[in-house]
């Protein structure tokens, strides 16, 4: 996979899901980054092939919850991201999806206390031989790219030291979030600081925070010298921040709502994610958000959203059932690879 000159989906959790990667890359994000899943979830699942919606599932084995799902559609520019603290075990998690991803990406910027207490996140940004070993053990044994996903260390020098620690390791590219552990996400993300690492750094950096518009793609990248930009909140609120023209908010949302039915998307995480589009927008108040906050499944979403028909075309096409009579958690997988 090539990293300069791009567009990035910033990885999200509960947000960087199947829909929302392909709703990004409809409007025009070159690599899609999936949310953080953790090592040790990933050793407690399988892969299954979901003849049903045509995807690859990440299945956990004993509830058979979907812990990652993709399609042959995103398979080049999908990007894994993963939370891990050991070399041994992120190697066997990244086994397990390598085949249907385009890269796979170290998250070492998390500053969260579950993160941080498992030694993950930015835990690791003050373990440089733990990230050496980390990064090493996926860059030999793995046949794709190999990045990882850092913040700002508390000087210039600090950073860029342990960016070129980073890059001896052999990874494709490093994406580094303007901000320090202790900063919160209302804080300004520090772009000149970006600017440091990627003079200090041959590879590509991927530079992150603080893009809210499409002119902004072109302001980070004069100011840090990025080629390639990652957005994360801008394109959680209007995913079509990717294109030059954009795309009114209200048809993005329909459109997420329509890739969610698609895919057959986990309930929680599509209302979540909808959740967080109204809030930026409106309120929850409104009719809407709280038509959205009850809602138990996708045909009320369907509903809310004058999308029963489409949801029945699919679903009738799929099991040949009709409209509100499918249970979309009674899907039995194919193929266990
Ligand atoms: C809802 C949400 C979830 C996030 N989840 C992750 C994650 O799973 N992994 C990660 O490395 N960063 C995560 N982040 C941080 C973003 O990837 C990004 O670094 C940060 O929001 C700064 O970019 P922005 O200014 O464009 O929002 C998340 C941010 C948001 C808003």
């Amino acid at each position: 996979m090539e990293y300069r000159n791009k567009l990035v989906l910033a990885p999200m959790v509960r947000v960087g899901t199947l829909p929302f990667r392909l709703l990004a890359a409809q409007y025009g994000a070159d690599i899609t980054y999936g949310e953080e899943i953790i090592d040790h979830k990933l050793l407690k699942c399988e892969r299954c092939i979901n003849d049903v919606i045509g995807s690859t599932d990440i299945v956990e084995k004993s509830t058979k919850n979907v812990v990652f799902r993709t399609c042959e559609q995103e398979r080049n520019q999908v990007v894994f991201q993963m939370g891990t603290s050991d070399a041994v075990r992120a190697l066997k998690a990244a086994e397990l999806v390598c085949k249907d991803v385009a890269a796979i990406d170290v998250n070492m910027g998390c500053p969260k206390a579950f993160s941080i207490s498992g030694g993950m996140g930015a835990a690791l940004l003050t373990k440089p031989d733990l990230i050496h070993d980390i990064l090493t053990m996926l860059k030999r044994n793995l046949c794709i790219p190999v990045t990882c996903k850092i913040r700002l260390l508390n000087s210039t020098q600090d950073t860029v030291e342990l960016a070129r620690r980073i890059e001896k390791t052999g990874v494709s590219a490093v994406a580094v979030h303007g901000r320090k552990v202790s900063d919160r996400p209302r804080d300004p993300a520090n772009w000149s600081e970006i600017a440091h690492v990627v003079d200090a750094l041959s590879i590509p950096v991927i530079a992150n925070g603080d893009v809210f518009q499409y002119q902004d793609f072109h302001n980070i990248r004069a100011v840090t010298g990025a080629s390639s930009v990652m957005v994360a909140r801008g394109a959680l609120w209007n995913a079509s921040i990717f294109s030059p023209q954009g795309t009114p908010f209200e048809e993005v949302k329909r459109e997420y709502v329509r890739k969610s039915i698609l895919w057959d998307h986990d309930i929680k995480s599509t209302k979540y994610t909808l959740k967080e589009m109204i809030m930026h927008y409106t309120s929850l108040e409104l009719p809407e958000g709280k038509a959205v906050t009850k809602s138990e499944t996708l045909v009320d979403i369907a509903r809310i959203y004058g999308e029963e028909k489409y949801y029945e075309s699919i679903n009738t096409k799929r099991c040949g059932v009709t409209f509100g009579s499918l249970n979309s958690r009674e899907y039995s997988y194919g193929e266990v690879l």
